[in-house]
Parts: structure tokens; sequence; C-alpha cells
């Protein structure tokens, strides 16, 4: 016998928001606030999910559809015609007298820096799969770059053709490298006359419940039946048997019935968290958000078992910051408020919204704050629903949130007294979490259409580089070219478009990869300006491949493009001719560096990857003409730079990672190889096997139970009509960016659609002499 309960969802929407919207945002203890991300591969449901959340929640009265582009996190035009999120989007969720700030991050790998700008702030993550596809190329990459924080697993998309969630637990285990805690698994409707069976819910391995979804937001919570009690009961053992490795209460508490059924759900529940946080192992869930299955759950178990940013361990390395033997963040000076502006992005009424998240002390509205070093007054601070602002007077820590202000940009630390007293000089250049920006592959020129244009898309390119400092600009004097660099082509197409909202009007060139010159052995020139009796001598030489490889004790100043400069006297050898500060004489010569290795010596292109040192420097006693030194060292560099032979050119080139249906395999192999100049490294079969690199998780995976599954007979995925369902396979090459333009569409074409890949930078190599010819070919025509 069944007893079923039929539980309205919309009423426990309205319960959850009710609740949490008469508790004023600030007045939420800090042990309730989850500042959790959304991290997956791209298209495996990350924006779908979130709209269902915000739905659940009661933050909007309908659901948004990616496909139909009127969803709430993907609120930018470009986003909402692509269907692609491009900009994380930082909401507040309320549930279950929680507040969960969310950030829902793009999975295209050309917005990379967006996701690992956020990870910078998160506590905690939930990371989605796609159950057909299982664990894909970016969620790998995502995965290892969020190591240290904890994440839960949410199984999307179990209402495929093709869904198998017991391999994609197997792929969690062997590719993510963790254990897994079953907290639900799929419940599949079987379909009269049909092989096929059908997902309608899922069985709360928990709880001990059957939850199915059915029509108008209406969940039935059922008992189990004999072989359901059975497939919970196999899942509990081996929940209970991951958590009774590191925590002897759950083992003690088995001891007393010896049934596995009969662990209190509280026990289990607290032991799950202790696990999660630890990073012992992961919760897995599963749904369709597509079909609003799973997604209440989900909500639930973010608010269990990922943490508070008291219970969190934020990457707080290279601060003044430090934890608490309780986990608290807190500055080495207790007086100080230490944020971090993670995002920046433009208000048409607003202006620059800048989302923060506070590590100690509190932000107060209209009050000052100090950022680089400058003091600043903002005014008004926000916390978000999706594009909603909600104005608060102070943002307390642990909390994000946003500062209305023009100054700040992406990346910026931001500091203030508790008690609005003024900063001291020391405390004023603490820096929180700084964020390395990767750099930008490719390059368009932007060419104004008028010289009164210029300053329009001048204006606004700077604007778009607050906002996201992976973009790059350089304006180049001599052709009198300004050339927007970027991750990807994707990434500048979306650049171009959001300068043209900016009213700058413009003509774009074709898309180029960013090639670069680089020494390729060292190089010393002496200058003199006899005049002034003054004289230097200065060196270039290839940087090593690892900075840390480089000399210890010297200190090394950044000129960007992996260039770097180092000046072998000491500050206060400068110091004791009391001309000017010792920085603003480093900062007067990296300026002057920075001009000068924009054009190379081969094709006149940016340098990449040398090291500067000024050797030696000397001056009479009575020297006081600062700048003449500076000209002279830029002198000097010019006359090294006409070295043509010393140099050559380097190009960028990618690993990249392919997903094609088997059959096509052969002929993308081709393309790569035979057109693209490519190199395969590996070919995947993507059966779920274990790879061998993970034969220490092989243990767990097999004590680990993973129920049956439907619509597969013999291992094998089986379609509607009873023949196989064929997963992709995998291909892993090296190939140079430049044969990397396009490649979507022509992948597509090769497959039918049915391809896809994902790229990184891997690195500037030097080239050969043949390719050398065809860069400069193809700069011509540029
Ligand atoms: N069948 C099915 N389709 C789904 C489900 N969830 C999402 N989709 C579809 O999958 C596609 C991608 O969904 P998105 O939510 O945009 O995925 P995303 O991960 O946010 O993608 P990016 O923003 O581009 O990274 C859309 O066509 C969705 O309708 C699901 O549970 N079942």
């Amino acid at each position: 016998m069944h007893r079923s309960l039929l539980v309205n969802l919309a009423f426990t929407r309205s319960i959850h928001s009710t609740i949490s919207r008469q508790v004023p945002s600030n007045v939420i203890p800090i042990s309730k606030i989850r500042n959790i991300g959304i991290i997956a591969h791209i298209d495996a449901g990350k924006t779908t999910t979130t709209e269902r959340m915000l739905y659940y929640s009661g933050v909007t009265s309908r659901i948004g559809n990616v496909d139909q582009g009127d969803t709430v996190t993907d609120y930018l035009p470009q986003e909402r015609e692509r269907g692609i999120t491009i900009q994380s989007a930082a909401i507040t969720i309320p549930w279950n007298k929680h507040r969960i700030n969310l950030i829902d991050t793009p999975g295209h790998a050309d917005f990379t820096f967006e996701v690992i700008r956020s990870l910078k702030v998160l506590d905690g993550a939930v990371t989605i799969l796609d159950s057909v596809a299982g664990v894909e190329a970016q969620t790998e990459k995502v995965w290892k770059q969020s190591a240290n924080i904890p994440k839960i697993i949410f199984v999307n998309k179990m209402d495929r053709e093709g869904a198998r969630f017991g391999k994609t637990c197997k792929e969690i285990i062997s590719k993510l490298g963790t254990r897994i805690l079953l907290i639900n698994v799929p419940y599949f409707k079987e379909i009269e006359g049909s092989r096929e069976r059908q997902f309608e819910g899922v069985l709360d391995v928990i709880d001990q419940k059957l939850l199915k979804w059915g029509p108008n937001d209406s969940i039935a919570v059922e008992e189990l039946n004999d072989d359901q009690y059975e497939i919970v009961s196999k899942c509990r053992e081996s929940l209970i048997e991951t958590l009774g490795e590191i925590d002897e209460t759950v083992i003690d508490s088995f001891f007393e019935s010896e049934d596995y059924m009969k662990v209190p759900s509280d026990i289990l529940k607290k032991s799950i968290k202790k696990s999660t946080l630890e990073q012992f192992a992961t919760p897995v869930l599963c749904g369709a958000s597509f079909k609003n299955i799973g997604v209440q759950p989900l909500l639930d178990a973010v608010t269990s078992y990922l943490p508070s940013p008291l219970e969190s361990q934020p990457d707080i390395a290279n601060t003044e910051l430090k934890l608490t033997s309780e986990g608290h963040i807190i500055a080495n000076n207790d007086k100080l408020t230490a944020a971090l502006a993670f995002k920046v992005i433009t208000d048409p009424i607003r202006g620059l919204m800048v989302f923060v998240r506070v590590y100690s002390g509190k932000l107060v509205s209209n009050s000052n704050i100090y950022v680089n070093g400058q003091q600043i007054k903002i005014g008004k601070l926000l916390i978000m629903n999706a594009d909603k602002p909600q104005e608060v007077s102070e943002l307390k820590a642990g909390n994000i949130g946003v500062i209305v202000n023009d100054n700040l940009k992406t990346g910026d630390t931001v500091l203030a007294h508790i008690q609005k007293k003024k900063l001291k000089r020391e405390e004023v250049n603490i820096v929180v979490n700084p964020i390395g920006i990767p750099p930008p592959v490719f390059s368009i020129s932007i060419e104004p259409k008028t010289t009164g244009d210029r300053r329009g898309v001048e204006e606004g390119l700077s604007l778009m580089l607050k906002e996201d400092p992976s973009l790059k600009y350089v304006n180049d004097e001599e052709t009198g070219q300004l050339i927007l660099s970027g991750m990807g082509e994707l990434h500048l197409e979306i650049a171009v478009d959001r300068l043209k909202t900016l009213k700058a009007k413009f003509e774009v060139g074709r898309v180029m990869v960013s090639y670069k010159e680089t020494i390729v052995d060292k190089q010393l020139v002496e200058k003199s300006l006899e005049d002034d009796g003054i004289s230097i001598k200065l060196s270039m030489e290839p940087i090593p491949e690892s900075k840390k490889d480089l000399p210890r004790n010297k200190q090394y100043f950044d000129l960007g493009d992996n260039n770097m400069m180092n000046i072998n006297h000491e500050p206060h050898w400068w110091e004791e001719k009391k001309l000017m500060t010792y920085t603003s004489l480093i900062n007067g010569i990296i300026s002057g560096l920075i001009g000068s290795i924009q054009r190379g010596p081969v094709i006149q292109l940016p340098l990449n990857s040398t090291l500067i040192s000024i050797e030696t420097i000397s001056i009479p006693d009575d020297f006081n003409n600062v700048s003449k030194l500076i000209q002279l060292i830029r002198i000097a560099l010019i006359d090294l730079l006409k070295n043509e032979q010393s140099f050559n050119v380097m190009e960028p080139m990618m690993k990249v990672i392919i997903d094609v249906p088997p059959e096509d395999i052969g002929s993308v192999i081709q393309d790569l190889t035979a057109q693209r100049n490519g190199i395969i490294s590996s070919i995947d079969d993507d059966s779920g096997e274990l790879g061998v690199e993970m034969v220490k998780f092989r243990e767990i995976s097999e004590s680990q139970y993973l129920p049956s599954e439907p619509n597969v007979e013999s291992g094998i995925s089986i379609n509607k009509n009873g023949s196989e369902f064929k997963g992709n396979q995998t291909i892993n090459a090296i190939v140079p960016l430049k044969e990397m333009i396009g490649y979507l569409p022509s992948l597509r074409k090769i497959t039918k659609g049915r391809g896809n890949f994902n790229m990184e930078f891997k690195g500037m190599e030097a080239v050969t002499r043949d390719r050398l010819d065809d860069i400069v070919k193809e700069l011509q025509v540029f």
C-alpha cells in the first residue's frame, strides 16, 4: 500500500519566500548564508537549473526559459540571443530561512576568467553534469580550479535519451577523483507496451521516500515499495560505509540496530556535511531541471551540506587576513574591513556596479573606503536579486553585495576602518586574493569611423577593461590602430557587441591570433649620455619557463605579457640621492620599458617572455635630471632591439578537447592533422570505464553501490527503438591557435552538428621558418 501525500509546491514556495522576506537581509545570521557557484560544462543546464531555483524560492513568479531567451540570470542581450551565459550573475535566493548568494558562471572556455574570478569569492559550489555526456572536459577543468571549495553534484537531464546515472557516477569517481555520497537516485516510470522507461522522480536515500513530480508544481511523496526499499537500503549501506571511514558516530549508530535503514536521517545529514566540508566525499543528487524534477532537494542540499562563510576556508593566501581556529576570517588587525571586488558591470541607470565579497568587518553605505591607496567615498550598497537590487545600509563579513561607484575595477581590494577612522599607511597596502589574468590570445583591430569617434571608442574600451580585465587594448601609435585582444573568438565578438552598445562608431578588422616576439639568447648593451655624464648597462634574455627558476635574491617587476624587469641597485642606493622615491623611479623606468617592448625587430610585434635587467647605472654625485636617465634606458633598449637575429616569433598553442560521435572520429582526426597542423595526444573512449591514472579510486568505486540503469542492456544504452545508443568519444590534441579560428562550424559540419570542442591556452611556442613566412603573409593582409 502506498501512502501518497500530495504537496503543492506553490504553497511550499510561498512559505519559504515569506519567511525569508520577513527577515531583513542583514539580519540573516552569517551561519545561514551560502555563497555558492554553479559550475559545469557548457549546456549542462546551469541557467535552466538556476531559473527553477529562483522560481521555487519565490523570487520569480514564472519560469524563464533559455531556449526562449527570457531567463533572469542570462540578462545581457547577447546572452539571451545566443542562449549562453557570459557574465556571472550574482543573485540572492531565499530558501529554508537561509540566504543563498548564487553565482551562475559561464561554461564556455573563452570565459574561464569569469569562472576563476568567481571561485575566489565562493565558499562552495554545485557542479551540474549532463547525464548523457557524463563528466565533460570543462567540468574536469573547473573541478580542479575549485579544488579548495566543497562541492555537491547534480546529475541533470535524467529525462534525456541515453541518460546514465550509474555511468555518470562512475565517471565522477574516476575523472573527478572523489568518493560519492548518494543523496537521491533516479526513479523511472514504466511505459506500457514499451521497453523504455520514463524519468519521473527520485528515491530519497536519507528520508527513505519516493518523490514524484507531477503537473502544476505538484510533488507526490510516497512510501517505498519493496523494490525501492531494497535499492535505498543498498544506497544507505554504501553511504554509511563511506561516511564511517571518517565519522564514528555513524558507525556507532549503525551498530545499535545493525540495520542500514534504521540509522536516523539527522545523524546521516550531519555526517554528510562533515564529509563534504572536509572534501572527503561529494554528495550526488539527480534530476531534470527542464522538466522541473529534482530542484527542491538540490536547494535543500545546498543549505544542508555546503558551508556558511563561518565554516569555509576561502583562498586567502598572500593576504593580511587569517583564519581563526573556528574558521572565522579576520584581519590580522581587528579594526579592518576588507573586501574583494570580483566583478564590475555597467548599469545604464546606476553606473558602475561593483560586486564585492566582504571578508572581515563590514562595509557601510555613504562612508569612506580605501582602494589602491586612495581614499574614496562610496554611496549606496546593494544586494542583488537577479538584476533587481535591494538597498542595504551595511554589508557584513561573509556577504556578497554591490558598491555603486565609478572608481573601482575588478580585482581591487576594498579596505576601511570599522569605526570609520583613517587607516595607517601599512594597512592601506593590504591586498586580498589577487586574481591572475591569463594572456589574451586573439586580437582584432578596431578602427574608429572618424577622428571624432576615436575618443568615444577609447572611452568605451577603458570602461570595458574595468569590467573585464581579461580584455586588453593597445593603441598602436604608428599605425593609428586600436588593437583589442581577448581570450577567444566569442570573447571578442561579445566585446565588440558591447562596444557598439556604448554608442561608439567603428569598423572591425578580422580576428587575428596574437603573435609575439621573443629573444632567443642573452644580449647586452651599454649606452651613455656624455654631456650629462650618465651611462647604463642593460641586458635582455629569455625568461625561464617557470618564474620559480628566476634567481631568488632579486626583486622582479612585471612588464605584462610575461615580460619582467629587474634592477641591480638596492632601493637605499637611490633613496640616498633624495631626487624622487625609489618607487617613482621604478615606475618611470617600467612605463618607459613597456612602451619600447611593443615592437620587436622581426615583424614589429610585442615582445613576450623576456627578462630585462638594468645591470648598472652610473651617475655623477650632483646628478638631478631623472627623466634623462629614464630616456637613456629607453634608448639602450631600442638599440638592443635592432639585433634582429637574436629574436624569433612565437605563436599561441592550444590544448584542444573534442567530443565526437564514434563514426566521425576518423574524419575529425584527419582534418586536425592534415589541415590544421594538430598533434593528437590521446583518444579516450567515453565508455565510463575507469582511467588507468585513477586506479587508486577503483576500490572505492567497487564498494560503491550504484543502482541498476533502465534503458541499458548488457552495459549498453538502448534507444527508444531498441538499438544501441552510442556516446561520444574524446580526442585530445595540441593545435596552433591560428588553425582553430572558425573551427566550430567546420566541426559541426563534419559531425552533422553533434561534435563539440573546448580549448585552453597551452603556452607560446617559437615558430619554424616556414611558419614565419606564413605569418608574415597573414599579417600583410591584416
Ligand atoms: N532534456 C533536458 N534538457 C535540458 C535540461 N536542462 C537543460 N536543458 C536544455 O539544455 C540546453 C542548455 O541549457 P542551459 O541551462 O542554457 O545550460 P548552461 O549550462 O547554462 O549553458 P551555458 O550558459 O551556455 O554555459 C537548453 O536547451 C536547455 O533547455 C533537462 O533537465 N533536460
